[in-house]
């Protein structure tokens, strides 16, 4: 299926994202009139570019307040358009889209935008190019896809058809259903946008808001499967006005644009991909530090031992019980302070899972292996996290293990394993980064909530498998900047927080304190044992509590970018402690 997307949708000048686009794999570009009109090269030349970069252009757009005006001034709209036909067949481009007029001189008579549009279909025809009529959601007379159908069909010109823009049709409630009411052939261009779903006028939401497909909240699944059950055969385009991506890189956003399309391809049977492949289980977390010291003195007191160091690099396996955190003190550690950059997840089918990744568009990584090492099936997360997937190894230790020889006995049995990891996302990748964990790995995404920070707001995202044994919290600055940004964890689970985080005192670690006032709020919320919020205002234990049971957690210190905490979670319960982050970012702030 060919696939294209609007300029629009990518930063940059127009060549640059012409060549994002191609890059990304896309087939084609709808050329909005903005980036030609600021774009140095001329026509014949942008022509040149595309066919050089394998790029078709199959949309001009947009052409405004066309139709159902007085007779002068379509005299005066024709003019202008056959300017523009002029120049389309310089592009080599022979579609154009027509907007339903917001001008406040349109007048609300169908037969009169029928007649006129087919005048322009006649003009179009003259210059070997045809037009697409798209109905704006806040068109003055032409708001619904029906209603442009109906126009289209009564003006019945060869050269003129419509154009469905999934946005227009599902922020108005429209049912996509009657999509299959107009013969396949009539239409001649398809865009398609998802929307989170807010209540705001449609203008702002469709010039700010829209995103790539399966970020938001509407059925794209549903409205692509009626517009294919037409016989549609003409392109799959992405057009997506959003002020994140008019500031962040064209690359990556045109490869998030071709990743949602793959996935939407994936949905309605048009394109097959391997299937996804679950992650069982966190097998561990790699902490990249040019000094070790300091995160290793905090994994000590948390009860963590030395157990086997890697054979061929500078890599220390801490661990205890089911709990494993690598140090790799290797070359990459010098760039920035100690932080998590790399996640083994537990995987039935390790080649398997690296296959739907890289087909998904994930950078698939070099292993960086010496002969003999076990071989890790490794991608790039969106955010830079290297993902390796590694066989499971039970009974028996997994695979990866080997590569590692043994510094201490086995360790002693012990229930502490990785409840989570908290992964910051760049502010410009947060939707990105959760399609990419729904689809390249399987997992189901919750909700995404706002937690106020002192200097700013964090938008967190979890993704867990469906056992819970693979939960990863993504989270960000709302704001373009790293001030805010959430600093990196790992958050362990264990039976008996109390004594976790006493043990972890008790070895020298250092607690966040939580003011004395969460704990008075505490007693008014909930009912608590004889001396139980004592103690949890002694260690700075919170408290959260959800319809599957409780979630009791503590923070240490911050190393680098990275800090600790302990959780005891009752088995049903799925949250991650939010009601209580505005708490603890204000402690971490006090901290600093
Ligand atoms: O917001 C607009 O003006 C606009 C222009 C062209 C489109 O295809 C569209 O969906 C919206
Ligand atoms: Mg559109």
């Amino acid at each position: 299926m060919h696939t294209s997307i609007a300029t629009v949708s990518l930063s940059g000048s127009l060549t640059e994202k012409l060549s994002a686009a191609a890059r990304a794999g896309f087939g084609g570009v709808e050329i909005f009139e903005n980036d030609l009109l600021a774009c140095p090269l001329a026509p014949e030349e942008i022509r040149a570019r595309c066919a050089d970069l394998g790029l078709t252009i199959d949309l001009y757009q947009p052409m405004r307040d066309i139709e159902a005006v007085p007779a002068e001034e379509f005299a005066r709209n024709l003019r202008r358009a056959r300017h523009k036909f002029d120049l389309m067949t310089r592009l080599g481009a022979d579609t154009v889209l027509v907007c339903s007029s917001v001008s406040p001189q349109a007048v609300d008579d169908d037969a009169l935008a029928a007649e006129q549009l087919r005048e322009l279909a006649d003009a179009a025809q003259e210059s070997g190019v045809r037009v697409a009529y798209e109905a704006l959601a806040w068109g003055r007379h032409v708001n619904t896809y029906e209603h442009a159908w109906r126009i289209v069909e009564d003006a019945g010109h060869p050269a003129l058809g419509t154009c469905l823009d999934s946005f227009h049709i599902l922020s108005r409630g429209s049912d996509p259903k009657g999509i299959e009411d107009i013969p396949g052939e009539k239409i001649f261009f398809l865009q398609l946008a998802d929307a989170p779903l807010l209540a705001m006028d449609v203008l702002q939401w469709s010039r700010h808001y829209r995103c790539f497909p399966g970020q938001g909240g509407f059925d794209l699944q549903s409205l692509l499967t009626h517009v294919l059950r037409t016989g549609y055969a003409g392109p799959l385009s992405l057009e997506v006005f959003n002020d994140v991506f008019r500031q962040a890189e064209a690359g990556p956003t045109a490869v998030d644009a071709r990743r949602s399309l793959l996935l939407l391809q994936e949905a309605v049977g048009a394109t097959r991909l391997p299937p996804p492949v679950v992650p069982t289980g966190i097998a561990f977390a790699e902490l990249l530090t040019a000094d070790a010291e300091p995160v290793t003195a905090v994994l000590a007191a948390l009860g963590f031992t030395r157990a086997a160091r890697h054979r061929g690099k500078p890599v220390d396996l801490w661990q205890r019980g089911e709990a494993r955190i690598l140090v790799n003190t290797g070359p990459a550690a010098r760039r920035d302070g100690t932080r998590l950059a790399a996640v083994g997840l537990e995987s039935a089918a390790p080649a398997a899972a690296a296959r739907r990744a890289e087909a998904l568009l994930a950078p698939v990584l070099p292993r960086r292996r010496a002969p003999g090492d076990a071989p890790l099936e490794a991608v790039a997360a969106p955010d830079g996290t290297e993902l390796f997937f590694c066989a499971r190894g039970r009974p028996g230790p997994p695979h990866w293990r080997a590569d590692f020889e043994d510094l201490a006995a086995a360790p002693a049995p012990d229930p502490t394993r990785i409840d989570h990891l908290a992964l910051t996302q760049p502010w410009h990748h947060f939707d990105e980064a959760a399609l990419f964990h729904r689809s390249v790995l399987g997992l189901d995404a919750q909700d995404s909530v706002d937690l106020a920070d002192p200097y700013g707001l964090l938008r967190s995202r979890a993704v867990s498998n469906a056992d819970g044994s693979v939960r990863i919290a993504l989270g960000v600055g709302a704001a373009p900047t790293d001030d805010t940004a959430p600093a990196q964890h790992i958050a362990l689970a264990t039976d008996d927080v109390v004594a976790a985080a006493r043990a972890f005192r008790a070895a020298g670690g250092r607690l966040l304190p939580v003011p004395a006032n969460y704990y008075d709020d505490l007693a008014a919320r909930y009912e608590f044992a004889e001396g139980e919020l004592e103690t949890y205002r002694d260690l700075g234990i919170l408290y959260d509590r959800d319809a599957g049971g409780a979630f009791r957690h503590c923070y240490t210190q911050t190393v680098g970018r990275l800090f600790f905490e302990l959780v005891q979670r009752d088995p049903g319960h799925r949250g991650y402690g939010a009601a209580n982050a505005p708490v603890r970012l204000a402690a971490q702030h006090q901290q600093r």
